[in-house]
């Protein structure tokens, strides 16, 4: 699956509704029975949730807005298929949790493509399911130094610290996601998805039984005007880079 928004794949509304219509076909077509999520976008993976779609909207398109991102992670993390991530770009927030919903990572070694939740360097926090997927990645302590200080992690780092499983040189990327697809389909099914169940569902099962708070969390923080504040200048500082 090539991710295609041009110009650095944010999420949209948009996208991510066809990105959930994708994984569907998918998963519900018997005939296939993993995916590999790559990038179109040259050296951008995907920048992360489309900060237009939190920045001056009202409650009730926030609320729609985060109900789809709800829904694409418990997609991707849930996912039956087995899941592998091409990461031939940069992968901030968003980006970042997409990549940890996959069942593997392999990680083009370039040190702009960095990697991480940087969520804090905008002046927001990332929830609290973000931060799950992230401590049972790399681990309590480094995951708290990580989300504090907004690490975005370049490839030697991202391997260090365990974000990403591979780092290979950029052309070897989508064969190397390939080798490992194989690896991963020599396991049955039915065994490999169940164990895949067993160590997801609880991670999952903390936003199941309270996603209608999560929303309501997510739109009454998003709205505060110090947070919005946070955004337009974060906006006005990815303008004025382009000089
Ligand atoms: C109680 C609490 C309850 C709940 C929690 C509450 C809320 C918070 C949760 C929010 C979680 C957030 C997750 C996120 O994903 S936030 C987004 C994080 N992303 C980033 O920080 C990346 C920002 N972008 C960049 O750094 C660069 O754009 C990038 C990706 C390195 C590419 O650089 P470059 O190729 O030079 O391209 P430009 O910077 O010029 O960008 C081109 C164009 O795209 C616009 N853009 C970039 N990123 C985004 C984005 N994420 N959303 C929307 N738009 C984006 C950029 O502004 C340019 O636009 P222009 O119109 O000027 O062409």
């Amino acid at each position: 699956m090539k991710m295609r928004n041009p110009p650095v794949n944010s999420l949209s509304l948009e996208f991510l509704t066809e990105l959930l219509i994708s994984l569907e076909k998918l998963e519900n077509d018997k005939t296939f029975r993993g995916i590999i999520i790559t990038s179109d976008c040259p050296g951008i993976f995907s920048a992360g949730l489309d900060l237009l779609e939190m920045y001056g909207r009202d409650p009730a398109h926030c609320a729609e807005y985060w109900k789809a991102v709800q829904e694409l992670w418990l997609r991707v993390y849930l996912s039956n298929l087995v899941v592998i991530g091409a990461i031939n770009g940069i992968s901030p927030a968003g980006g970042c949790l997409l990549s940890l919903s996959c069942d593997y990572r392999v990680l083009a070694n370039n040190p702009k493509y960095a990697i991480g939740l940087n969520e804090t360097l905008l002046g927001i926090i990332a929830p609290f399911w973000f931060k799950d997927v992230l401590v049972n990645t790399i681990g309590h302590r480094a995951a708290e130094r990580a989300l504090q200080l907004g690490f975005l992690f370049p490839p030697s780092d991202a391997l260090q610290v365990g974000i990403v499983d591979q780092v290979v040189p950029e052309d070897q990327v989508q064969s190397t996601a390939r080798s490992v697809m194989a690896q991963w389909l020599a396991i049955p099914d039915h065994a490999r998805q169940l164990t895949k169940n067993l160590v997801r569902k609880p991670t999952a099962d903390r936003l199941l039984q309270q996603r209608d708070a999560d929303i309501q969390n997510f739109v009454r923080f998003i709205s505060r005007d110090s947070i919005q504040k946070s955004l337009h200048v974060y906006l006005e500082k990815l303008k004025q880079k382009k000089g």
